[in-house]
């Protein structure tokens, strides 16, 4: 080994804690815990932590997956208590609250990575900039990537992107940056970390995924079938990419495991909630009926309007997230404004060439969608 070899070998976090005990949360937990770890997960249930305690189990979220053992608690002091890393992994609507909680308890030197998806309503702002807002000057980075829980937490072999803005001391030496000494705490034979400085465009394909999963489950759930999902997330990608590059992210960021790689996964399975919520919208079943009115945690429907709104200050046209925003919270005819999405003025690809026709369909007064007979579909 290379004197400069040597130099690059970065030391794991010894005691990481996990906030949040819900699906994503305890895979991670897993993750870290098999890696080496020393891990405490918080929740706010008792019963939910002395089962992970005891039994090595979170039945509620990861039924019938053995976990490695990790500490359990509903104590947010005690479950901070030493904690060299931290991950917030609760829903993005708790984040700005979550991060406020836990800031008297954490060491300002400890990173912290957001493992929510989305963007706060009515703000416009990133996790990472919420999170700013209420934490101490820790560092502040993300994970993200095309991760189920349930896979992740079985060991499946599962990559993901690690990203925190890059200082002058961590270009310096990248290998005691917080994004390098936490991919080393999480890393092993089959949960593979990438490193990446560009948090904006991981945020923001991780946000925009969930909206765009839920359009394809729409059109899915309608009946179309595999040109319709490969449209939809090849235009998909393009929304990201407009969206990451006007916040000053890197176009080729979403081009990776957090935006291609993310929003395939998600429309590919019904596994995802989004999709699913989607496909069962575009089955003609009620809000209120979809997982049989079960609350789920379903980031897309949230942050339609989060990215609208974004979408709207900076004047960016983002139509498939128009689309979902319209269905979802203004009550608009699915497949009239999937029909009217279709016949859109056409436009040249890359978008760099500025064009637009209008044709025969550009204003279509019906749906121009097919009817479709159910057993072929
Ligand atoms: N489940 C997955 O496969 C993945 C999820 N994520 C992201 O992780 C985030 C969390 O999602 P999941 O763990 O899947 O959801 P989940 O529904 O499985 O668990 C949510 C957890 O958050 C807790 N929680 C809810 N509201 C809270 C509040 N106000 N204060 C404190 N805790 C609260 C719940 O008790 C539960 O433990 C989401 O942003 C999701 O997009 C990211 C990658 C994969
Ligand atoms: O983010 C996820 C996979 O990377 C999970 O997707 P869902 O929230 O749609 O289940």
């Amino acid at each position: 080994m290379t004197e400069q070899n040597r130099a690059s070998v970065a030391h794991p976090y010894r005691s990481v804690t996990v906030i949040g005990a819900g699906s994503w949360g305890t895979a991670l937990a897993a993750v870290l815990a098999r890696a080496g770890r020393s891990v405490t997960i918080w929740g706010r249930n008792e019963d939910a932590a002395h089962e992970i305690n005891t039994h090595c189990r979170n039945s509620k979220y990861l039924p019938d997956i053995d976990l490695p053992p990790m500490r359990a608690t509903t104590d947010l002091a005690d479950a901070l208590k030493g904690a060299e890393a931290v991950l917030v992994v609760t829903p993005s609507r708790t984040l700005r609250d979550m991060c406020a909680r836990i800031a008297p308890h954490v060491d300002p030197a400890a990173p912290v990575a957001l493992c929510a998806k989305g963007i706060e309503t009515g703000t416009g702002l990133l996790m990472s900039e919420v999170a700013a807002e209420e934490l101490r000057g820790n560092p502040i980075g993300a994970i993200s990537g095309p991760t189920f829980a349930a896979e992740t937490a079985m060991a499946h072999p599962t990559a993901a992107t690690v990203a925190f803005p890059f200082t002058y001391h961590d270009r310096l030496a990248p290998h005691e940056s917080p994004a390098a000494r936490l991919a080393v705490s999480l890393g092993s034979a089959t949960f593979r970390p990438y490193l990446s400085d560009d948090l904006t465009g991981v945020e923001i394909g991780g946000a925009v995924k969930n909206v765009i999963a839920i359009a394809c489950g729409m059109m899915m759930g309608a009946g179309f079938a595999e040109n319709t999902r490969a449209a939809l997330i090849s235009m998909g990608i393009e929304e990201m990419k407009a969206l990451a590059e006007a916040l000053g992210g890197r176009r080729e960021t979403v081009t990776g495991l957090t935006g291609t790689g993310d929003l395939t996964l998600t429309c590919s399975s019904t596994t995802s909630r989004n999709m699913s919520l989607g496909m069962q919208l575009g089955q003609g079943i009620a809000r209120d009926k979809c997982f049989d009115g079960r609350p789920v945690v379903v980031e897309g429907e949230v942050n339609a309007v989060s990215i609208v709104q974004l979408a709207d200050r900076i004047g960016l046209p983002m139509p498939i997230c128009r689309v979902v925003h319209a269905i979802l919270h203004d009550g608009a005819d699915l497949r009239g404004t999937f029909a009217d999405f279709w016949s859109r003025p056409i436009q040249a690809e890359p978008r760099a060439m500025e064009i637009s026709l209008d044709h025969p369909f550009g204003t279509a007064a019906e749906p121009a969608l097919p009817e479709l007979d159910k057993d072929i579909a």
